[in-house]
């Protein structure tokens, strides 16, 4: 089965345009798990222009689901994720005035520091998620760095997809079955929709769980929230 994690930044944008707290960051992720989503995803980037690090510890007490906290895995970083203790950590190899991820880590040049944070983590039962493109021999050395799973990077896929949808979804199932093959565990996220979900869970149905934010949450615009987050899990059936 693989689960939906609501990523929420979005809602965040949204309440810090104007400062105050609507829409309310916490009552929105306790809707979504209400109206069925398996997990809350967030990404405090540095300059806290969506979630911030509060938003963090508030949402930690109150969710039911998991919870799933990316980002560059930075000292400060690393001492916010620790103290929280989500279900999952997602390590993403963003520089602090990234608009938003575009690309997976580079494990080979990285594999030491990985394998540091990686142990960092797990050592304080965090379970660790290394965001990744499908370059084989990158998810090759995201093995070595003893991390619990990948997160396949989908923005070239969501792109290629309305061009060549058989083209667009190869690299990523020779991905994830390298990844299934060397027992990693398996996320997919980024740019994922309404019009390409389905498609990529029927090739690739053992994914654990998928991240999906911008879309539903214009989607919710159109359908409401309840509405939208069935529509997604309707995809992944
Ligand atoms: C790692 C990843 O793909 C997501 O975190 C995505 O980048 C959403 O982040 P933003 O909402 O900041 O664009
Ligand atoms: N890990 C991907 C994620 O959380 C959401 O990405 P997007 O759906 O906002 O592109």
């Amino acid at each position: 089965m693989t689960k939906l994690s609501v990523n929420i930044n979005k809602v965040a944008t949204i309440r810090n345009a104007r400062g105050g707290n609507v829409p309310n960051v916490c009552q929105v992720a306790l809707d979504c798990e209400k109206f069925g989503a398996e997990g809350i995803t967030v990404h405090p980037r540095p300059d806290e222009r969506h979630i911030r690090y509060a938003d963090v510890w508030d949402l930690k007490p109150l969710l039911k689901t998991e919870f799933n906290i990316e980002g560059y895995p930075s000292p400060d970083f690393i001492k916010l994720v620790k103290s929280v203790k989500p279900h999952q950590v997602t390590l993403v190899p963003d520089p602090p005035e990234a608009i938003t991820s575009s690309a997976g880590w580079d494990t080979i040049t990285h594999l030491e520091f990985l394998k540091e944070v990686v142990a960092d983590f797990q050592s304080v039962g965090i379970r660790v998620s290394i965001f990744i493109d499908t370059d084989l021999k990158n998810i090759e050395f995201a093995a070595k760095t003893g991390t619990d799973r990948v997160e396949l990077y989908t923005e070239p896929y969501a792109t290629d997809y309305p061009k060549d949808r058989e083209k667009a979804i190869a690299p990523f199932v020779a991905a994830a079955k390298l990844a299934k093959g060397l027992g990693l565990g398996l996320n997919a996220g980024h740019d994922l929709s309404l019009e390409n979900l389905a498609y990529m869970h029927k090739f690739i149905p053992w994914i654990d769980e998928v991240s999906i934010g911008h879309a539903l949450i214009a989607d919710a615009l159109y359908f409401g929230l309840e509405d939208t987050i069935k529509r997604y899990k309707k995809q992944l059936e």
